[in-house]
């Protein structure tokens, strides 16, 4: 058993990874920057707003004090909203006393900086505090892990200690976990899914079938990612994986996607501001659109989907028009040669 805390109350790590670990008899402290929210939980004996149909163990304790929260525990699990990430390391630097192992499973790229994840928490973390930081990505709808159903994540790190221990600390017999040395794939697998999760939302919500949504998920979640992953130094392997085609599978297929149901409604005809109002959650694949749109620009990697989803968000183009021009494209043949892109890039 460890101390652990869960910082960030919504959905993924306020109820369910934070149900995992209690389930593991782990001494787990869950931390809310809202205090209304904290009153709210204890109240309820359920996170009410963000995933209202589980009771939470009674063993989670919930604080809204951040250094009560964190006090003499082993590690951290990083759970906020990409943009909120450098603003919760800066307060841990204020209050944390102790060298941690800090794991997140948050998924997004930064649009004024693109990183990663744990690069902006490597950045932010006074090293004498941050032992390492892995990962933890996947298929993983919080509406299924809270009620018990069978899933599975990679734990990515580059120190393979680090993410034994992260599978040590969540793995049971309904969450099981692989370890990977690939932090830079995992990483970019769980944030950039979610721009394809986006652009097949669309597409049904424009009334397209199966084929058009087979077609985001290969051309656009396997061959545009992975061309793009590879040339940032993720194994290109990476992405037949959990964190690659099953992440894509489980968001690009799930009434429980967000995001997929944000590109849903845009595809009826909605506009993006009125989209968000009505999601009253983060919708991670909105600002990775427009992250990974610079970034296919800035190493000229081919990304034609990404843009045409940018465009649909951003340049306030209809999706039929997007989809127009993508199915107008000229012709090319289908598999990239990878050897050949990293070749480039070190050139
Ligand atoms: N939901 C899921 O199934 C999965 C989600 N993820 C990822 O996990 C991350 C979090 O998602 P999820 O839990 O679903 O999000 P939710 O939208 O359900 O909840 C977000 C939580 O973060 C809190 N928050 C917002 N801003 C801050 C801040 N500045 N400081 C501290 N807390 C803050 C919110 O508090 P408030 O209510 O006050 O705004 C809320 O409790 C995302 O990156 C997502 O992609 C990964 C795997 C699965
Ligand atoms: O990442 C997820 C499942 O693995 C959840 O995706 P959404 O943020 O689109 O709900």
């Amino acid at each position: 058993m460890s101390k652990v805390a869960v910082l960030g109350a919504g959905s993924w790590g306020g109820t369910a990874l934070a149900m995992v670990l209690s389930d593991n008899h782990h001494d787990v402290r869950l931390w809310t920057h809202n205090s209304e929210q904290k009153a709210r939980m204890e109240i309820d004996g359920k996170n009410s707003k963000y995933l209202p149909n589980v009771t939470l163990p009674e063993t989670l304790r919930i604080y809204d004090d951040l250094a009560l929260a964190i006090d003499e525990v082993e590690s951290i699990v990083i759970v906020v909203p990409t943009k909120a990430i450098r603003e919760t390391c800066q307060k841990l630097n204020k209050v944390l006393k102790q060298k941690v192992i800090i794991v997140h499973g948050s998924k997004g790229i930064e649009p004024s900086t693109h990183f990663r994840i744990s690069e902006m928490i490597k950045e932010e973390m006074f090293s004498e505090l941050c032992d390492d930081v892995v990962v933890l990505s996947g298929p993983s709808h919080a509406e299924e892990v809270s009620v018990k159903h069978p899933t599975t994540v990679t734990a990515a790190s580059l120190n393979n200690h680090s993410a034994i221990y992260t599978q040590d600390l969540f793995m049971n017999d309904y969450f099981r976990v692989y370890t990977s040395s690939d932090i830079i794939g995992v990483e970019l697998g769980g944030a950039l899914k979610n721009i394809i999760a986006l652009g097949a939302g669309i597409s049904d919500g424009l009334g397209y079938g199966d084929n058009a949504k087979a077609a985001l998920i290969t051309r656009g979640g396997l061959a545009e990612i992975t061309r793009l992953a590879a040339i940032k130094g993720a194994n290109p392997l990476t992405f037949i994986g959990l964190s690659g085609v099953g992440d894509l599978i489980v968001t690009c297929t799930s009434v429980h996607s967000r995001n997929w149901r944000a590109g849903n409604l845009l595809g009826q005809g909605q506009a993006i501001d009125d989209v968000l109002d009505q999601m009253g959650m983060i919708v991670e694949g909105i600002s990775t659109t427009e992250a990974v749109n610079q970034m296919a620009q800035t190493y000229n990697v081919s990304m034609p989907i990404t843009a045409g989803i940018y465009d649909v968000i951003f340049q306030r183009k209809t999706p039929k028009e997007v989809v127009d021009d993508l199915m107008t494209r000229n012709r090319t043949n289908e598999i990239d040669d990878i050897s050949l892109l990293l070749k480039r890039n070190m050139d």
